[in-house]
């Protein structure tokens, strides 16, 4: 095992802080850990560039410190805090050494990496909760960027017929197939992909929790995905950018049927005439 590189920013929770785990993992950050008024973000030595970290962090006015640490395996310590979820009594998500969730129409089980995908944040949370609506039965789905498949695996639960879960990130991928044997799934392929994949008109529902910037990019090829009066769900949009998506959307003729507001994060539901 290498050595690591943990880079101590202090930097209360909150949707800066969120916004600010994206972007260190675009930079190649692996290991976040939250703390009351620090994240500690890590990554391995060799692929630590102080000049790219320097030129995130300076804008923003935030403080940071570093710390050269032993190797640490971060799947174990993140395993180690993971506590189930329970959204209502719609939907329960836990780990295969929890015992079961009570008193849920739906059990995902997940098991625990440092994929995005456990319903412990507000934007898969608002999506499971747009997605307690909708009719799945017998429908195909489409779930982009699927992470842990935590979504695509909900709505075979809920009945979809077939569903086609894509990453572009290799361990989610791992991770998602991991999961679908892990609930003895039978009607999701997973792909590894970072487009929409080819079908026009093809899905019923199409699912995408992404962020603003991928989400109007990819909106003409999901909009292009979806069957007529399909709906498509979308989540990691900031308030702030809400009216954004949503004129967007209806400039490729998608109109807004549904939206939910968690933590300052908008989940949004549109249909296709
Ligand atoms: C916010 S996570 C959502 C995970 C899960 N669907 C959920 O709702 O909790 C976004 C996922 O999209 C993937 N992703 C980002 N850009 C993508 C792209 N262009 N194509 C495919 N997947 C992408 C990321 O790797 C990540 O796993």
């Amino acid at each position: 095992m290498e050595n690591y590189v943990s880079v101590i920013i202090t930097c209360p929770p909150g949707q800066q802080r969120d916004i600010l785990i994206g972007w260190l993992d675009d930079l190649g950050y692996e290991g976040f850990e939250e703390r009351e008024e620090e994240l500690v973000a890590s990554l391995p030595e060799p692929r630590f560039d102080p000049k790219a970290l320097e030129e995130l962090l300076l804008p923003l006015g935030l403080r940071h410190r570093r710390e050269l640490q032993q190797p640490v395996n971060w799947n174990a310590r993140w395993e180690a805090s993971f506590s189930p979820v329970r959204i209502g009594d719609f939907c329960g998500i836990r780990a295969a050494f929890h015992p079961p969730v009570e008193d849920v129409l739906h059990e995902i089980i997940i098991t625990p990496r440092m994929t995005f995908g456990t319903g412990h944040h507000a934007t898969t949370s608002a999506m499971i909760r747009l997605m307690q609506k909708l009719d799945f039965s017998g429908k195909k789905v489409l779930d982009f960027g699927t992470g842990t498949a935590i979504l695509a695996l909900l709505a075979e639960r809920c009945g979809a017929a077939a569903v086609c879960a894509v990453d572009n990130d290799g361990w989610a991928v791992r991770n998602a197939r991991e999961n679908l044997t892990e609930n003895n799934s039978r009607n999701i392929m997973v792909e590894e992909a970072d487009r929409v994949p080819p079908g026009a008109g093809s899905w019923d529902i199409v699912l995408a929790n992404l962020n603003r910037h991928i989400l109007v990019e990819q909106l003409p090829a999901l909009e292009a995905a979806l069957s007529p009066g399909g709906s498509l769900l979308v989540s990691g949009i900031l308030e702030a950018d809400g009216a954004l998506m949503t004129a967007t959307a209806a400039r490729y003729g998608l109109a807004p049927a549904e939206q939910l507001l968690c933590d300052g994060w908008l989940a949004l539901r549109f249909g296709k005439s």
